[in-house]
């Protein structure tokens, strides 16, 4: 039948993703593409945009085709990794590579925007400048590199390259400039206040800065046929992949918490007013997907990834063993993690593999085991990665919490979401109802409802909610565990307190002898 699905794309930092979702939520087709992460120097991370359109190209064929449903796509929704700083030139060609969200090397930049003072008078509402914002980005590369400065045309984010690529049109949405430091929240404007006091000229932001759920632009006629959807087909102006994940799994109003475990992690809320959180806990206060809604966001940078790490270091052999016999090494350890009991008697894992975002905002941060004894053993070392991860998230939430929000349930998504341990182990450190939905490629889902949106099929995100997205599984905290859970969490956080100034130490040393 015309008209009665959408395709939702999620360029993420390792892929992109494209799913033909139908209007009661069930994937018709699904495509994948993989990318790769370029590390010029340590602390750098790019990625090429040419990379993202052929992998878009390719995950979009595929979905499609397996669809067998293209020429029903009503709308076509777009979300992705947020952050990132794609240059155009006057011809449209990216200037160099896109300095993504995992870059540090704005530091210097940040601290000064972060010295100018008075950001509430510029931006209407408190808050911290973090070196992946757009701002820092910016002043480094005028800095470092004037040539390539001088030649940018245009700004844009990920998701809104690929649109360039699918439309022409050039636009960005009120979710992802917010992590720009150029939006006033509550306006939901660019502030040329902030704008001028940075010294960046305006002519290089998107003009046309849109609500998530608006129309962009439409597919190009020799695309649509490449792609087998219809020409013209509307493009919306989509949203940052994390507020795109909060409305593919529900989380477009207050009480509702999002908790996702993918190779980062993130605790989502949304509220009626922007959040302001006057410390500098690396919290992102943005505009939601859905128009005159604000969100939180706390992340974690080696989530679902440090368990990947313990996976690919102690279980090695044991994978390609199982991947022999198609069976699950996840659920081989997670099988492990259950023997373990709640607390793993002491054993603490602290997830920062690669740093802390919320709420240490600490790069020197490190992984570290914590309370090793005899009688620990890979059960211990299974179990005790999970809760750390969960902790690291419940730290967020703990901020959400001191902003008064009351948290009723938590829509759990990624990777994380498929263990059911993980999931007790979230209800248990939350306090909370822990909840999957039937669609588990949230981003692409809400990409895709927002294309709903757009394309006029649904009067607003709730309706398209209500249309493709259910609750399919509740996991209830169990109260004993919970207060085991409560005692470590302050540990946990103490022992993050306590080694501040080594893990700093430590770095310096680290500095000195790295070649
Ligand atoms: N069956 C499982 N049990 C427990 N954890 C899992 C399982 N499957 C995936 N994961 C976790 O989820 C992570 C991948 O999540 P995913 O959302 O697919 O990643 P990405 O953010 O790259 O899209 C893995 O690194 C792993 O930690
Ligand atoms: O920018 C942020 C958060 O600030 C990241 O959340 C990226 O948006 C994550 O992208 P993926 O890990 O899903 O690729």
């Amino acid at each position: 039948m015309n008209g009665d699905c959408f395709l939702g794309i999620d360029a993420g930092t390792s892929g992109v993703k494209a799913v033909v979702i139908d209007i009661h939520g069930d994937i018709r087709g699904m495509g994948y593409r993989e990318c790769g992460v370029i590390n010029p120097h340590p602390g750098w991370a790019e990625q090429n945009p040419e990379d993202w359109w052929i992998a878009c190209d390719g995950a979009v064929q595929e979905a499609v085709q397996k669809s067998g449903c293209g020429s029903a796509v009503a709308g076509i929704g777009l979300s992705g990794q947020m952050q990132g700083c794609v240059l155009l030139d006057r011809q449209g060609e990216p200037i160099g590579n896109c300095i993504i969200w995992l870059d540090q090397r704005a530091d210097e930049e940040t601290e000064a925007i972060n010295q100018l003072g008075s950001v509430k008078e510029m931006l209407n509402v408190g808050g911290y400048c973090l070196n992946s914002f757009w701002a820092p980005k910016l002043l480094w590369i005028r800095k470092h590199r004037p040539a390539d400065f001088e030649k940018i045309e245009t700004v844009m984010f990920t998701k809104d390259y690929l649109r360039y690529r699918m439309t022409g049109e050039i636009v960005t949405d009120v979710s992802d400039a917010s992590l720009t430091f150029f939006v006033d929240l509550p306006k939901r404007r660019w502030s040329d206040k902030m704008i001028d006091k940075i010294g960046i000229p305006r002519d290089i932001l998107p003009e046309r800065l849109l609500e998530s759920t608006e129309p962009a632009g439409r597919l190009r006629a020799d695309l649509a046929a490449r792609w087998g959807i219809r020409a013209g087909t509307i493009v919306a102006a989509g949203a940052g992949d994390q507020p795109a994940c909060g409305v593919g799994s529900d989380v477009a109003r207050s009480g509702v918490i999002g908790s996702s475990i993918g190779t980062s992690g993130a605790v989502f809320g949304c509220l009626d007013h922007p959040f302001v959180i006057e410390k500098p806990c690396a919290a992102y206060s943005m505009c939601h997907a859905v128009p005159d809604e604000w969100c939180f966001l706390g992340l974690s940078l080696t989530s679902g990834a440090s368990f990947k790490w313990l996976r690919d270091i102690v279980f090695a052999e044991k994978k390609a063993e199982m991947a022999l016999k198609k069976g699950d090494i996840y659920g081989y350890m997670t099988g492990l993690a259950q023997k373990a009991d709640p607390g793993c008697e002491g054993l603490l894992f602290l997830p920062y593999l690669n740093g802390d975002k919320t709420p240490n905002n600490d790069k020197a941060a490190r992984g570290v085991w914590f309370g090793l004894s005899q009688r620990h053993g890979v059960n211990e070392l299974c179990r005790s990665v999970m809760e750390g991860v969960t902790f690291s998230l419940r730290d967020s939430l703990e901020l959400l919490r001191e902003q008064g929000m009351e948290v009723q349930e938590v829509h759990a998504s990624g990777g994380g979401a498929k263990s059911s341990l993980w999931r007790q182990i979230q209800a248990d450190i939350f306090h909370a109802p822990v909840m999957t939905m039937n669609v588990e490629e949230s981003p692409a889902a809400g990409a895709a409802i927002i294309a709903g949106v757009a394309a006029g099929v649904f009067r607003n995100i709730q309706e398209g909610c209500d249309c493709m997205i259910r609750v399919t599984d509740v996991t209830e905290p169990i109260e004993s565990h919970a207060k085991i859970y409560d005692d470590y969490f302050q540990e946990y956080r103490q022992l993050y307190a306590s080694l501040k100034k080594n893990f700093m130490d430590q770095n310096r040393i680290v500095q000195k002898y790295s070649v």
